[in-house]
């Protein structure tokens, strides 16, 4: 008789990923996928490498603390919050790294496979440019990185420099992962790029919570009010973007450099309901649609395991009971934010990066209760008509823009 192996089976290949952002509401979402992930997989091991918080110390504490094997390197904003988490882990000092510096260390660490790219705004620019030139999977929430640098990132792409492999950029937005899929994988779709070649991207909208609100209630809106938002539960800068619809301004601007496509091909419809992420039309009017519940833990695990799909925690639509799939035009005379979004996405250069830097501004102002709401797209487009447009500008000159938009912003408030 033979004798039994009783040998334990080796563990299966692993994938080390750098969470940037861990702390976020894509951040916490993403480690979730990641323990799912590594209880469901037969063919790979999900490991979080390394991760990184900006105030958060104790919650970043707490999620490296679930993983059997904790991250192998950390990342806060500054000497304070790493003294903070070095004195609750056992990690070696050497292992907490601090600043952009460090954000930079992580994404283009070799040990790392995939990035994901979640912090909010500008801060998360430089890491996610370090992960694409590094040659990694990107998995990008980070929306702001394109709608900053699209230009920058389309070349950085298109290089190919000896010894690194080529980056894949792989949307997490809920609309761009949609697009994603409906325009199918390149190798499983029958006819060539060509022949497969989407007339129009449609992204939906939630149309926020101000969506039937007249100009008077968001002259006077509160951030409380600006806050809740109907279908998504999301960090605070993006919620006060949907509200303003600013967010789908700058998803048209991610679209254009994420697709390589103009912004005339580029429409927005409101959905309330947010169940049908975004839609591609084809040449021949036919039109696709991605749907599931509004849950993003789906958009982010595709973007990590394309082109597998796996099972998700995102619970499947359920067919038992009535669902209305609403579609309406956009009201851009309430929300203005959308032209000028528009505008940016056709006319590239310096200009994503003024209105991206002025919108966060102007958030941050009406967050701080300094500003009106009301106040925070023509804040916009009032920094955007009053600097030198430049049709290609280096990063250097793109970051001095950024830095030169907040401050018109506050001198525009006398802040
Ligand atoms: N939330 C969502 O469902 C979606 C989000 N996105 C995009 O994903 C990105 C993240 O959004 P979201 O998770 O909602 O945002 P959150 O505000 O919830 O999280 C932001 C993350 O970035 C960190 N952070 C903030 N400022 C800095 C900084 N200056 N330097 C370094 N890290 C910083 C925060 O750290 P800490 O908390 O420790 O302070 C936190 O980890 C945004 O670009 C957003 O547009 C896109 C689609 C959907
Ligand atoms: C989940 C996601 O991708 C967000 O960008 C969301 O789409 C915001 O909702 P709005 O459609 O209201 O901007
Ligand atoms: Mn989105």
């Amino acid at each position: 008789m033979d004798q039994q192996d009783t040998s334990e089976s080796p563990s299966p290949p692993a994938i080390n990923v750098a969470v940037l952002g861990a702390t976020g509401s894509i951040g916490t979402a993403t480690i979730d996928v990641l323990h799912h992930l590594d209880r469901i997989d037969e063919t790979k091991t999900w490991n979080l490498w390394a991760a990184s918080g900006h105030r958060n110390v104790r919650l970043l504490g707490e999620l490296a603390g679930q993983f059997k094997r904790p991250p192998r390197q950390i990342v806060l904003s500054d000497l304070e919050s790493a003294a903070e988490f070095a004195a609750g882990t056992s990690l070696a000092k050497s292992q907490i790294k601090t600043g952009a510096d460090g954000l930079v260390e992580i994404a283009s660490a070799p040990e790392v496979d995939v990035v994901v790219a979640a912090i909010v705004g500008r801060a998360g620019l430089e890491s996610t440019l370090a992960a694409i030139e590094s040659g990694k999977r990107v998995a990008l929430a980070n929306k702001e990185t394109l709608v900053v640098a699209g230009s920058l990132v389309q070349s950085t792409l298109a290089k190919k420099s000896s010894g690194v492999p080529r980056a894949e950029v792989l949307p997490v937005d809920s609309e761009h992962s949609a697009i994603f899929q409906c325009l199918g994988d390149k190798e499983s779709s029958s006819g060539s790029e060509k022949t497969c070649k989407p007339r129009k991207l449609i992204l939906t909208a939630s149309g926020g919570p101000f969506r039937n609100a007249s100009i008077q209630q968001m002259h006077d809106a509160t951030p409380e009010l600006a806050l809740n938002h109907p279908t998504w539960d999301m960090g605070p800068k993006i919620t006060i973007d949907s509200a303003t619809m600013m967010n789908k301004a700058l998803e048209v601007i991610e679209a254009r450099w994420l697709f390589d496509i103009p912004a005339e091909s580029i429409e927005v419809v409101v959905h309330p309901q947010s169940i049908i992420h975004s839609m591609v039309e084809f040449e021949d009017g036919s039109v696709i649609a991605q749907m599931s519940p509004p849950d993003m833990r789906l958009p982010i695990q595709y973007a990590l395991t394309y082109p597998r799909r796996l099972a998700c925690e995102t619970p499947a639509l359920d067919r038992t009971r009535q669902w209305d799939l609403t579609l309406q035009p956009v009201d851009r005379e309430r929300f203005p934010a959308l032209e000028l979004g528009f505008e940016v996405a056709r006319v590239g250069g310096t200009a994503g990066s003024v209105v991206n830097a002025a919108n966060e501004e102007a958030v941050g102002l009406f967050l701080e209760g300094k500003i009106r709401f009301t106040d925070i797209v023509p804040a916009c487009r009032r920094t955007l008509e009053h600097h030198h447009f430049e049709p290609q500008p280096s990063l250097t000159r793109l970051l001095e823009l950024d830095r030169w938009a907040r401050a018109e912003v506050r001198k525009q408030y006398a802040t």
